[in-house]
């Protein structure tokens, strides 16, 4: 597309010149208000006082589903998806979709990527890498199954899998389940094809190879033993054997941080190395938890810690993760193609931009908001400031995370004049919400909170304008409940089940502050309206038109300011007019 096609028109009601602060609260769902509801039970005056009243500039928009490009209305929202919606402002088929359309039309294994893999099926291993769940946010357990089958079927004469334990994004304890229908899938394969097929190593997604945005290589360093080196400090006979016993030994360890280990065969051998010859595939979808381990898959000139051994590899990624670096080389599906963000539209039409956030969700509001991309779109009109997360720990051990760091960043990128948008992602709600720990969600919210009110004092400074959303439900709700009554479900001890994961609850967005013109407010045709709907509300709300192929705006301007002006003028013309005609006892003459 040529450069000037990416010119916007002014919007003939809303005029430019306004700062904006885009707020993006990570895991901040509306739900039923009871106790499991931590936003709810936290202190949330800034948030509430959004709410409360005010119809016209307070809604809720959808956040899951079909509405951010997932396959199924049951399918819950996701960081990826969200952010994809909000920063293109178009609703594209996600990862999750293109692969089932790949998998099931079969073209998944006559594509380019399976070729390349193909080519080390007659001597070498295949080993597959990924997270072992049905959680639908990074991989799908359907999806591992079919590849494995359609692999075997197609030449793979020996495949190991690399799994990783999940307990974020399902029911923590679930993984025994996910491996008991693995190890099922394995051996059918294996007597229908005479492939070989073995599980070869294991941990949880937090402690081994999970990590994103470079936040700690250690993680995935810790994969790379295990997966590559075969060397991991817990060696066992088979991966149930090897979550039972973890657990017995630390009942405090759980699916989403089990320990490294491989499995051995009699002679205590690890069973799937890594090694010259063998072919690779990561098949998470999702690309931020991926990419740090394609780099060390991938790049020769890799410094990030010691690969002791680099093995001449053929790789392919299920995604290619990014599109910019064009990483991996070779994939198995063609990603969504997410082109014409807002972010590009704004560099193109002269605003400035602030992108900030704490290095686990920094990608969020950068990668993921510009379509999987990573880098700027100008150097000189943006600015993206990563402030970084505490490596080590669990979140709930320090819930108020780098929150109001990043406040106090942005309220000085506001107050500095140097920028027209701000955006930034709080990631309390979500990323206290996953660790389960009730307590530290709630002071994780509040501390969002408190972090939203010091954005919107500095945009109440400057007389600007303030858009608060989300990018999909976690907080709001803690427990795991029966869809029907909605009520919480117990476990067979009678304990209430903890839920990790997002929700497929709908996320509130509200807009105000000094500079939002009195004559915009939220339309009312939109009942439906969700996070892709989001993009053309910024771009309005910065006095542009939004590109005619994007989702719609979710404001309308019943007049312009131009007009609205006009009529308080000729109001008080009319006012003094009738004042001085009675002080005259003459007729008014208007
Ligand atoms: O990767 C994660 O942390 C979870 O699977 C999903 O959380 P996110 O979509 O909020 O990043
Ligand atoms: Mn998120
Ligand atoms: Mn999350």
């Amino acid at each position: 597309m040529a450069a000037d096609s990416f010119a916007l028109p002014p919007h003939p009601k809303i005029a430019k010149g306004k700062k904006l602060a885009v707020i993006i609260l990570d895991g901040w769902g509306e739900q039923v208000d009871d106790q499991y509801n931590a936003i709810h039970v936290a202190d949330t005056p800034t948030m509430d006082s959004l709410k409360k009243g005010r119809p016209d500039t307070w809604r809720l928009v959808k956040a899951h589903g079909p509405a951010v490009g997932l396959p199924k209305e049951d399918d819950m929202g996701n960081s990826e998806v969200g952010h994809n919606a909000l920063g293109a402002g178009r609703i594209f088929e996600q990862g999750a979709g293109l692969v089932d359309t790949a998998l099931q039309t079969g073209k998944l294994f006559q594509g380019e990527g399976f070729k390349h893999i193909q080519g080390a099926f007659p001597e070498g291993t295949l080993h597959l890498i990924g997270l072992l769940s049905d959680g639908g946010v990074h991989s799908r357990l359907d999806q591992i199954q079919a590849l494995i089958k359609g692999s075997a079927e197609n030449g793979a004469k020996r495949i190991r899998v690399h799994f990783l334990t999940d307990g974020r994004d399902v029911l923590d304890g679930s993984s025994l389940y996910f491996v008991d229908e693995l190890e099922k899938t394995l051996k059918e394969v294996q007597e229908a094809t005479g492939s070989d097929c073995k599980i070869a190593s294991g941990g949880g997604r937090m402690e081994v190879t999970m990590d994103r945005y470079e936040n700690d290589w250690n993680v995935v360093k810790r994969g790379w033993d295990a997966q590559v080196l075969g060397e991991a400090p817990h060696k066992f006979k088979s991966a149930t054997e090897a979550l039972k016993k973890l657990k017995e030994a630390d009942p405090k360890v759980n699916d989403q941080y089990y320990p490294p280990f491989v499995i051995v065969d009699d002679e205590g051998k690890a069973v799937g190395p890594i090694v010259d010859g063998d072919a690779v595939v990561t098949f998470n979808f999702r690309a931020d938890r991926m990419v740090m381990l394609a780099k060390a898959l991938e790049y020769e000139d890799f410094k990030s810690f010691d690969r002791v051994r680099w093995p001449k590899i053929r790789y392919a990624g299920m995604l290619q993760y990014d599109g910019e670096l064009k990483l991996p080389a070779h994939y198995l599906v063609s990603p969504p193609e997410i082109d014409r963000t807002s972010g590009e539209y704004l560099v193109h039409n002269g605003i400035r931009t602030f992108a900030c956030s704490e290095t686990v969700k920094f990608g969020h509001v950068t990668f993921f908001w510009n379509g999987n991309r990573s880098g700027q779109f100008s150097q000189e009109l943006e600015e993206y400031v990563e402030i970084p997360s505490d490596t080590g720990i669990t979140f709930n051990v320090q819930p108020e995370m780098k929150a109001i760091l990043i406040a106090e960043r942005t309220r000085d990128a506001i107050l500095s004049g140097k920028f027209d948008v701000v955006r930034v992602n709080l990631p309390n709600g979500d990323m206290v919400g996953h660790t389960g720990d009730f307590h530290a969600t709630v002071v994780g919210c509040a501390t969002a909170d408190k972090a939203v009110k010091i954005i919107l004092d500095a945009i109440e400074q400057v007389g600007g304008i303030f858009l608060v959303t989300a990018d999909h439900g976690n907080a709001e709700d803690m427990v795991k409940r029966n869809p029907k009554t909605a009520q919480p479900v117990l476990d067979k001890n009678g304990q209430l089940q903890i839920l990790t994961s997002h929700t497929c609850a709908p996320v509130p967005i509200a807009i105000g502050g000094p500079g939002l013109p009195q004559n915009v407010r939220f339309r009312k045709d939109l009942p439906n309206g969700g996070l892709a709907n989001v993009a053309a509300t910024t771009l309005n709300l910065l006095g542009f038109e939004a590109p005619a192929d994007y989702e719609p705006s979710l404001v309308e301007a019943d007049f312009n300011e131009g007009e609205f002006r006009n009529l308080v003028v000729d109001l008080a013309i009319m006012f003094s007019h009738a004042s001085y005609s009675l002080l005259f006892s003459k007729a008014p003459s208007f």
